[in-house]
């Protein structure tokens, strides 16, 4: 069903530009997949988004798309999907919902209001990686150009106020690497996971215009696992101290992490190799070096992440010009 139009402009890589450190200039534009692969095939299913460009015609339902908006938990994008209808002043016809676009996967949910799409990537690397590849297909095939996207998350923070709003400036592995490793091919290949300052200071600016929270940028870590990964000493197993666990957390601040979670190198080494830009604005729910445990109530747990998405969605309406 998928019109061709404008469609598919040919991958070529000299059409990224990169700084002498190899790092690729985050661009606006057209959406480019770098897969020779992907035009010969005779119809692509995102299976777990429930969409296909033969099925679907994506250039109708999502053509319009400039802001991807991700997030863990499927509730929490539903609520942000709600929260951007009120944001973005859109009518919903009488008798009409907003629906899972998704519905029929049962994975994500995916969300569309006006520009914005709203979309669950679940716990980990893994499952963001699944999503991104499939969300990025689905911008290309909808012909998508100028898209920003971000990922609005929670984390553990270091030394700071549980509340506090961190945006990435570099993501980094459990070892405090910048790149995310992935076995392909029998090879261990390491895409770099850079993201944009100027979208970082931005929004760092509008957060900072809230002065009853603190929006600072640093380092996020990254880990494949919330407890032995993240230095907990609450999870099912543990072969470390507690002592052990400080000069670990300690070490880490001191190299400029200001957060933990579980999926930021994956976005950013995604979102960096697809050159879109992209930025991570995660809460903190926790002051790791206090605690392991995260025993704030769901009020303030909704409160948090909500600092979050009203930022994002200041930087959405100022680029709509939605006074
Ligand atoms: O964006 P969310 O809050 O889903 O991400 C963090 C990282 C893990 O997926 C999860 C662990 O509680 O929260
Ligand atoms: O400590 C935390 C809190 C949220 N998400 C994480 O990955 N870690």
């Amino acid at each position: 069903m998928s019109t061709s139009q404008t469609k598919y402009p040919k991958f070529l890589d000299a059409d990224f530009e990169k700084d002498i450190s190899g790092r690729i200039t985050p661009r606006d534009g057209p959406i480019v997949l770098r897969n020779p692969h992907i035009d010969d095939l005779a119809e692509d299913v995102l299976y777990h988004l429930d969409l296909s460009d033969k099925k679907n015609d994506l250039p109708a339902m999502f053509g319009d798309v400039k802001f991807v908006c991700f997030g863990g938990s499927p509730k929490r994008m539903e609520k942000f999907a709600h929260f951007m209808v009120k944001e973005l002043n859109i009518n919903i016809q009488a008798g009409m919902t907003l629906s899972n676009i998704s519905h029929g996967s049962d994975r994500y949910v995916l969300y569309k209001v006006g520009p914005v799409l709203s979309v669950s990537h679940g716990m980990g690397i893994p499952s963001m990686s699944i999503v991104f590849h499939e969300v990025l297909k689905l911008l290309y095939h909808a012909c998508c150009k100028d898209v920003k996207l971000f990922r609005l998350g929670t984390s553990g923070g270091l030394g700071l106020e549980p509340g506090t709003v961190v945006i990435t400036d570099a993501a980094v592995d459990g070892l405090l690497r910048p790149y995310m490793e992935v076995a392909t091919l029998g090879m261990l290949l390491q895409h770099p996971a850079f993201l944009d300052r100027d979208l970082c200071e931005e929004l760092q600016a509008i957060g900072s215009a809230d002065t009853s929270y603190n929006t600072v940028i640093g380092k996020t870590m990254c880990t494949y696992d919330f407890y032995e990964g993240q230095a907990r000493l609450d999870g099912a197993f543990c072969d470390f101290t507690v002592e052990d666990k400080l000069a670990f957390l300690k070490r880490i601040h001191d190299r400029g992490v200001l957060n933990i979670e579980m999926e930021s190198l994956c976005f950013a080494a995604m979102a960096h190799r697809a050159a879109v830009k992209s930025a991570i604005i995660c809460c903190t729910i926790v002051d790791r070096l206090q605690s392991d445990q995260i025993s704030a109530s769901h009020e303030m747990l909704e409160d948090w992440q909500g600092r979050c998405q009203q930022i994002v969605a200041k930087y959405i309406r100022r680029h709509l010009n939605i006074q």
